[in-house]
Protein backbone atom coordinates (compact mmCIF):
# COMPACT_ATOMS: atom_id res chain seq x y z
CA UNK A 1 0.00 0.00 0.00
CA UNK A 2 1.14 3.62 -0.31
CA UNK A 3 2.07 4.60 2.98
CA UNK A 4 2.33 8.07 4.24
CA UNK A 5 5.54 9.23 2.77
CA UNK A 6 8.20 10.78 4.57
CA UNK A 7 7.01 14.65 4.84
CA UNK A 8 3.11 13.29 4.69
CA UNK A 9 3.52 13.13 0.35
CA UNK A 10 1.04 10.29 -1.10
CA UNK A 11 3.81 8.43 -2.89
CA UNK A 12 4.20 5.20 -2.83
CA UNK A 13 7.93 5.02 -1.13
CA UNK A 14 8.05 4.66 2.74
CA UNK A 15 10.37 4.65 5.36
CA UNK A 16 10.48 1.62 7.39
CA UNK A 17 11.88 -1.03 9.50
CA UNK A 18 13.08 -4.43 8.57
CA UNK A 19 9.72 -6.11 9.11
CA UNK A 20 8.02 -3.25 7.26
CA UNK A 21 10.57 -3.93 3.93
CA UNK A 22 9.59 -7.86 4.55
CA UNK A 23 5.34 -6.95 4.41
CA UNK A 24 6.69 -4.97 1.74
CA UNK A 25 8.21 -8.05 -0.53
CA UNK A 26 5.30 -10.52 0.54
CA UNK A 27 2.94 -7.87 -1.00
CA UNK A 28 4.81 -7.52 -4.19
CA UNK A 29 5.36 -11.05 -4.13
CA UNK A 30 1.73 -12.10 -3.87
CA UNK A 31 0.74 -8.99 -6.26
CA UNK A 32 -0.84 -10.25 -9.57
CA UNK A 33 0.86 -9.26 -12.61
CA UNK A 34 -2.25 -7.40 -14.05
CA UNK A 35 -1.84 -5.40 -10.71
CA UNK A 36 2.03 -4.49 -10.76
CA UNK A 37 2.28 -4.22 -14.60
CA UNK A 38 0.25 -0.72 -14.49
CA UNK A 39 1.61 0.53 -10.92
CA UNK A 40 1.63 4.58 -11.07
CA UNK A 41 4.54 5.04 -9.62
CA UNK A 42 7.32 3.54 -7.58
CA UNK A 43 6.31 1.27 -4.16
CA UNK A 44 8.80 0.32 -1.71
CA UNK A 45 10.53 0.56 1.73
CA UNK A 46 13.56 2.12 2.76
CA UNK A 47 15.78 1.39 5.54
CA UNK A 48 18.23 4.08 5.60
CA UNK A 49 16.99 7.41 6.36
CA UNK A 50 20.08 8.67 6.41
CA UNK A 51 22.03 8.03 3.00
CA UNK A 52 18.58 7.82 1.06
CA UNK A 53 16.42 11.02 0.50
CA UNK A 54 13.10 10.49 -0.23
CA UNK A 55 11.41 12.79 -1.65
CA UNK A 56 7.41 13.49 -1.11
CA UNK A 57 7.62 9.58 -0.88
CA UNK A 58 9.09 9.26 -4.26
CA UNK A 59 11.93 7.59 -5.22
CA UNK A 60 13.17 8.05 -8.82
CA UNK A 61 15.50 6.84 -11.26
CA UNK A 62 17.33 9.74 -12.54
CA UNK A 63 15.63 12.21 -10.02
CA UNK A 64 15.93 11.14 -6.62
CA UNK A 65 18.83 8.44 -7.47
CA UNK A 66 20.78 8.16 -10.56
CA UNK A 67 22.15 4.55 -12.02
CA UNK A 68 25.78 4.29 -13.66
CA UNK A 69 28.35 1.92 -14.40
CA UNK A 70 30.74 0.65 -12.01
CA UNK A 71 34.43 1.99 -12.40
CA UNK A 72 36.93 0.10 -11.48
CA UNK A 73 40.85 0.98 -10.67
CA UNK A 74 42.14 -1.54 -12.29
CA UNK A 75 42.46 -2.51 -16.00
CA UNK A 76 41.53 -6.10 -17.40
CA UNK A 77 45.27 -7.07 -19.00
CA UNK A 78 43.59 -9.03 -21.74
CA UNK A 79 41.67 -6.74 -22.85
CA UNK A 80 42.73 -3.41 -21.66
CA UNK A 81 39.72 -2.34 -20.63
CA UNK A 82 38.33 -0.90 -17.04
CA UNK A 83 35.74 -3.52 -16.46
CA UNK A 84 32.65 -1.28 -16.39
CA UNK A 85 29.06 -1.70 -16.53
CA UNK A 86 26.62 -3.35 -14.73
CA UNK A 87 27.84 -6.86 -13.19
CA UNK A 88 25.17 -8.98 -14.23
CA UNK A 89 21.79 -7.63 -13.07
CA UNK A 90 23.88 -5.53 -10.24
CA UNK A 91 24.70 -1.47 -10.92
CA UNK A 92 26.02 0.65 -9.42
CA UNK A 93 23.76 3.69 -7.55
CA UNK A 94 23.80 7.69 -6.29
CA UNK A 95 21.38 9.28 -4.46
CA UNK A 96 21.37 12.82 -5.91
CA UNK A 97 21.05 14.56 -2.83
CA UNK A 98 23.55 12.92 -0.16
CA UNK A 99 25.60 11.47 -2.47
CA UNK A 100 25.81 7.99 -1.18
CA UNK A 101 26.70 5.19 -3.37
CA UNK A 102 24.98 2.39 -3.40
CA UNK A 103 25.12 -1.17 -5.39
CA UNK A 104 21.97 -1.78 -7.04
CA UNK A 105 20.42 -5.29 -8.00
CA UNK A 106 17.44 -4.85 -10.57
CA UNK A 107 15.21 -8.57 -10.41
CA UNK A 108 12.85 -8.94 -13.24
CA UNK A 109 9.28 -9.61 -11.26
CA UNK A 110 8.89 -12.64 -12.80
CA UNK A 111 11.82 -15.02 -11.09
CA UNK A 112 11.67 -12.54 -7.71
CA UNK A 113 12.92 -15.23 -4.69
CA UNK A 114 11.47 -13.39 -1.05
CA UNK A 115 14.98 -15.22 -0.07
CA UNK A 116 16.62 -13.22 -2.26
CA UNK A 117 16.19 -10.18 0.02
CA UNK A 118 14.73 -12.28 3.56
CA UNK A 119 17.70 -12.85 4.96
CA UNK A 120 19.70 -9.68 4.24
CA UNK A 121 16.77 -7.84 5.78
CA UNK A 122 16.71 -9.86 8.80
CA UNK A 123 20.38 -10.99 9.22
CA UNK A 124 22.75 -7.87 9.62
CA UNK A 125 26.47 -8.23 9.98
CA UNK A 126 29.49 -5.73 8.86
CA UNK A 127 30.47 -8.53 6.69
CA UNK A 128 27.24 -8.92 5.06
CA UNK A 129 26.30 -6.92 2.34
CA UNK A 130 23.66 -4.48 4.32
CA UNK A 131 20.19 -3.95 2.30
CA UNK A 132 19.31 -0.02 2.28
CA UNK A 133 15.89 -0.57 0.66
CA UNK A 134 13.76 -2.06 -2.14
CA UNK A 135 11.69 -0.42 -4.73
CA UNK A 136 9.19 -2.48 -7.27
CA UNK A 137 9.14 0.05 -10.63
CA UNK A 138 8.52 -0.89 -13.88
CA UNK A 139 7.86 -4.78 -13.06
CA UNK A 140 11.48 -4.99 -11.39
CA UNK A 141 12.58 -4.85 -8.16
CA UNK A 142 15.87 -2.29 -7.05
CA UNK A 143 17.45 -3.71 -4.11
CA UNK A 144 19.62 -1.42 -2.86
CA UNK A 145 22.36 -2.47 -1.01
CA UNK A 146 26.05 -1.59 0.56
CA UNK A 147 28.47 -1.56 -2.48
CA UNK A 148 31.76 -2.87 -2.68
CA UNK A 149 33.47 -0.19 -4.97
CA UNK A 150 36.55 -2.50 -5.18
CA UNK A 151 34.55 -5.20 -7.18
CA UNK A 152 34.59 -8.43 -6.36
CA UNK A 153 37.40 -10.94 -5.48
CA UNK A 154 36.91 -12.41 -9.05
CA UNK A 155 37.43 -9.64 -11.00
CA UNK A 156 40.88 -9.25 -8.92
CA UNK A 157 42.12 -11.99 -9.62
CA UNK A 158 41.43 -11.88 -13.08
CA UNK A 159 42.69 -8.24 -13.72
CA UNK A 160 45.85 -9.06 -11.09
CA UNK A 161 46.39 -12.68 -11.06
CA UNK A 162 46.99 -14.68 -7.71
CA UNK A 163 46.67 -13.04 -4.67
CA UNK A 164 49.03 -12.85 -1.77
CA UNK A 165 48.91 -15.03 0.85
CA UNK A 166 48.33 -11.82 3.30
CA UNK A 167 45.37 -10.20 1.52
CA UNK A 168 43.91 -13.80 1.06
CA UNK A 169 44.61 -13.88 4.81
CA UNK A 170 42.56 -10.54 5.28
CA UNK A 171 39.82 -11.82 2.68
CA UNK A 172 39.89 -15.14 4.60
CA UNK A 173 39.04 -13.42 8.65
CA UNK A 174 36.34 -11.58 6.85
CA UNK A 175 34.48 -14.02 5.67
CA UNK A 176 34.80 -16.36 8.19
CA UNK A 177 33.35 -13.70 10.43
CA UNK A 178 30.26 -13.22 8.00
CA UNK A 179 30.24 -17.19 8.16
CA UNK A 180 30.11 -17.34 11.98
CA UNK A 181 27.37 -15.26 12.48
CA UNK A 182 25.52 -16.75 9.72
CA UNK A 183 25.71 -20.50 10.95
CA UNK A 184 25.23 -19.40 14.21
CA UNK A 185 21.73 -18.18 12.88
CA UNK A 186 21.59 -21.79 11.30
CA UNK A 187 21.67 -19.85 8.03
CA UNK A 188 23.88 -21.17 4.44
CA UNK A 189 24.78 -19.22 2.16
CA UNK A 190 25.28 -22.13 -0.80
CA UNK A 191 26.72 -20.13 -2.99
CA UNK A 192 30.66 -19.37 -1.41
CA UNK A 193 32.75 -18.24 -4.71
CA UNK A 194 34.87 -15.19 -5.50
CA UNK A 195 32.19 -13.35 -7.68
CA UNK A 196 30.45 -13.47 -3.99
CA UNK A 197 32.81 -11.54 -2.00
CA UNK A 198 33.14 -8.15 -2.69
CA UNK A 199 35.78 -5.46 -1.64
CA UNK A 200 35.47 -2.18 0.30
CA UNK A 201 38.71 0.41 1.57
CA UNK A 202 38.15 -1.48 5.09
CA UNK A 203 36.88 -4.75 4.82
CA UNK A 204 35.41 -7.61 2.45
CA UNK A 205 31.30 -8.28 2.42
CA UNK A 206 29.32 -11.91 1.12
CA UNK A 207 26.65 -10.85 -1.01
CA UNK A 208 23.74 -12.41 -3.22
CA UNK A 209 21.78 -14.41 -0.96
CA UNK A 210 19.70 -15.98 -3.72
CA UNK A 211 20.25 -19.20 -2.92
CA UNK A 212 20.66 -19.30 1.18
CA UNK A 213 18.30 -20.82 3.46
CA UNK A 214 17.85 -20.87 6.97
CA UNK A 215 17.78 -24.45 8.59
CA UNK A 216 15.01 -25.33 10.34
CA UNK A 217 16.00 -28.52 11.20
CA UNK A 218 19.86 -30.68 11.68
CA UNK A 219 20.56 -31.13 8.41
CA UNK A 220 18.92 -29.26 5.06
CA UNK A 221 17.68 -31.82 1.92
CA UNK A 222 17.23 -29.66 -0.77
CA UNK A 223 15.04 -30.20 -3.69
CA UNK A 224 17.66 -29.67 -6.21
CA UNK A 225 21.32 -28.95 -6.46
CA UNK A 226 22.02 -25.48 -5.47
CA UNK A 227 25.32 -23.53 -5.88
CA UNK A 228 28.30 -23.31 -8.24
CA UNK A 229 29.50 -26.33 -9.23
CA UNK A 230 33.35 -25.75 -9.21
CA UNK A 231 33.09 -24.95 -5.61
CA UNK A 232 30.82 -27.39 -4.43
CA UNK A 233 31.26 -29.99 -1.13
CA UNK A 234 30.90 -33.84 -1.87
CA UNK A 235 27.65 -34.12 0.12
CA UNK A 236 25.95 -31.52 -1.83
CA UNK A 237 26.48 -33.37 -4.95
CA UNK A 238 25.08 -36.85 -3.27
CA UNK A 239 22.57 -34.97 -2.42
CA UNK A 240 21.38 -36.55 0.89
CA UNK A 241 21.11 -33.60 2.94
CA UNK A 242 23.87 -31.14 4.22
CA UNK A 243 24.61 -28.68 6.86
CA UNK A 244 26.38 -24.95 7.28
CA UNK A 245 29.86 -26.96 6.69
CA UNK A 246 29.40 -26.82 3.07
CA UNK A 247 30.02 -23.09 3.29
CA UNK A 248 32.98 -23.80 4.78
CA UNK A 249 34.02 -25.89 1.77
CA UNK A 250 33.22 -23.77 -0.88
CA UNK A 251 35.44 -21.16 1.24
CA UNK A 252 38.27 -23.62 1.09
CA UNK A 253 38.09 -24.00 -2.77
CA UNK A 254 37.60 -20.57 -3.01
CA UNK A 255 41.23 -19.74 -1.14
CA UNK A 256 42.84 -22.06 -4.17
CA UNK A 257 41.08 -19.78 -6.56
CA UNK A 258 42.53 -16.93 -5.00
CA UNK A 259 45.88 -18.17 -4.53
CA UNK A 260 46.56 -20.02 -7.89
CA UNK A 261 43.81 -18.00 -10.02
CA UNK A 262 41.85 -20.43 -11.32
CA UNK A 263 39.19 -22.29 -9.37
CA UNK A 264 40.10 -26.17 -8.03
CA UNK A 265 39.98 -29.08 -10.68
CA UNK A 266 40.07 -26.56 -13.75
CA UNK A 267 43.80 -27.10 -13.93
CA UNK A 268 43.89 -30.90 -13.53
CA UNK A 269 40.50 -31.33 -15.56
CA UNK A 270 40.26 -28.90 -18.30
CA UNK A 271 36.41 -27.53 -18.50
CA UNK A 272 36.49 -28.09 -22.43
CA UNK A 273 37.23 -31.95 -21.83
CA UNK A 274 34.61 -31.71 -18.30
CA UNK A 275 31.60 -30.45 -18.97
CA UNK A 276 30.50 -31.32 -15.33
CA UNK A 277 32.63 -31.70 -12.33
CA UNK A 278 29.82 -33.30 -10.10
CA UNK A 279 31.27 -37.23 -10.82
CA UNK A 280 35.10 -36.02 -10.03
CA UNK A 281 34.15 -33.61 -7.11
CA UNK A 282 32.16 -36.85 -5.87
CA UNK A 283 34.65 -39.85 -6.66
CA UNK A 284 37.80 -38.08 -5.63
CA UNK A 285 39.84 -36.76 -2.52
CA UNK A 286 38.83 -32.95 -1.61
CA UNK A 287 41.14 -31.57 -4.22
CA UNK A 288 44.36 -30.60 -2.31
CA UNK A 289 46.33 -31.16 -5.11
CA UNK A 290 45.05 -28.11 -6.35
CA UNK A 291 47.10 -25.75 -3.78
CA UNK A 292 49.44 -23.00 -4.87
CA UNK A 293 53.23 -24.82 -4.49
CA UNK A 294 54.51 -21.71 -2.73
CA UNK A 295 51.33 -22.56 -0.25
CA UNK A 296 52.36 -22.13 3.31
CA UNK A 297 52.15 -25.25 5.42
CA UNK A 298 50.09 -23.22 7.79
CA UNK A 299 48.01 -22.03 5.03
CA UNK A 300 48.32 -25.88 3.69
CA UNK A 301 46.54 -27.26 6.46
CA UNK A 302 43.77 -24.58 7.27
CA UNK A 303 42.67 -25.93 3.75
CA UNK A 304 42.95 -29.65 4.92
CA UNK A 305 40.59 -28.79 7.74
CA UNK A 306 38.86 -26.63 5.75
CA UNK A 307 37.96 -29.13 2.86
CA UNK A 308 38.11 -32.42 4.95
CA UNK A 309 35.68 -34.77 3.24
CA UNK A 310 33.68 -35.50 5.89
CA UNK A 311 31.49 -32.46 6.89
CA UNK A 312 31.07 -33.56 10.77
CA UNK A 313 34.78 -33.32 11.03
CA UNK A 314 35.22 -30.70 9.24
CA UNK A 315 35.83 -27.65 10.97
CA UNK A 316 33.63 -24.31 11.24
CA UNK A 317 33.87 -20.99 11.14
CA UNK A 318 35.18 -20.52 14.85
CA UNK A 319 37.46 -23.11 14.59
CA UNK A 320 38.85 -21.83 11.28
CA UNK A 321 39.26 -18.18 12.67
CA UNK A 322 41.57 -19.48 15.36
CA UNK A 323 43.65 -21.49 13.53
CA UNK A 324 47.28 -20.51 13.17
CA UNK A 325 47.49 -19.99 9.36
CA UNK A 326 44.98 -16.41 9.97
CA UNK A 327 47.66 -15.47 12.66
CA UNK A 328 51.41 -15.42 10.84
CA UNK A 329 54.17 -14.03 12.78
CA UNK A 330 54.54 -10.33 11.45
CA UNK A 331 57.80 -11.05 9.83
CA UNK A 332 55.48 -13.80 7.33
CA UNK A 333 54.01 -11.04 5.98
N1 LIG B 1 25.10 -10.65 -7.03
C1 LIG B 1 25.04 -9.63 -6.13
N2 LIG B 1 24.07 -9.47 -5.22
N3 LIG B 1 24.37 -8.39 -4.49
C2 LIG B 1 25.53 -7.90 -4.98
C3 LIG B 1 26.25 -6.74 -4.50
C4 LIG B 1 25.91 -6.00 -3.38
N4 LIG B 1 26.84 -5.01 -3.23
C5 LIG B 1 27.76 -5.09 -4.23
N5 LIG B 1 28.86 -4.35 -4.47
C6 LIG B 1 29.64 -4.65 -5.53
C7 LIG B 1 29.35 -5.71 -6.40
C8 LIG B 1 30.21 -6.04 -7.55
C9 LIG B 1 30.36 -7.30 -8.08
N6 LIG B 1 31.25 -7.24 -9.08
C10 LIG B 1 31.68 -5.98 -9.25
C11 LIG B 1 32.60 -5.43 -10.15
C12 LIG B 1 32.84 -4.10 -10.09
C13 LIG B 1 32.23 -3.32 -9.11
C14 LIG B 1 31.32 -3.86 -8.21
C15 LIG B 1 31.06 -5.19 -8.28
C16 LIG B 1 28.22 -6.50 -6.16
C17 LIG B 1 27.42 -6.19 -5.06
O1 LIG B 1 26.02 -8.66 -6.01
Amino acid sequence: ESGEGVDGGAGGVKYGKATDLLDFINLVSDMALAERQHLPEEMGVVLNKKEMAVQKGRYQINREFVLFPWKLTYKNPRTGLVPNGSFGKVHLAQDTKTRKRMACKLIPMENFRAADVEIQAKFRHENIAELYGALLWDQKLHLFMEAGEGGSVLEKVDSCGPMREFEIIWVTRQVLRGLEYLHANKVIHHDIKPSNIVLMSDKAVLVDFGLTVQMTEEMYTPRDLRGTEMYMSPEVVLCRGHDTKIDIYSLGTTIIHMQTGSPPWATRFPRTAYPSYLYIIHKLAPPMEDVAEDCSPAMRSFLGRAMERNPTLRASAPELLTHEALHPPREDQ
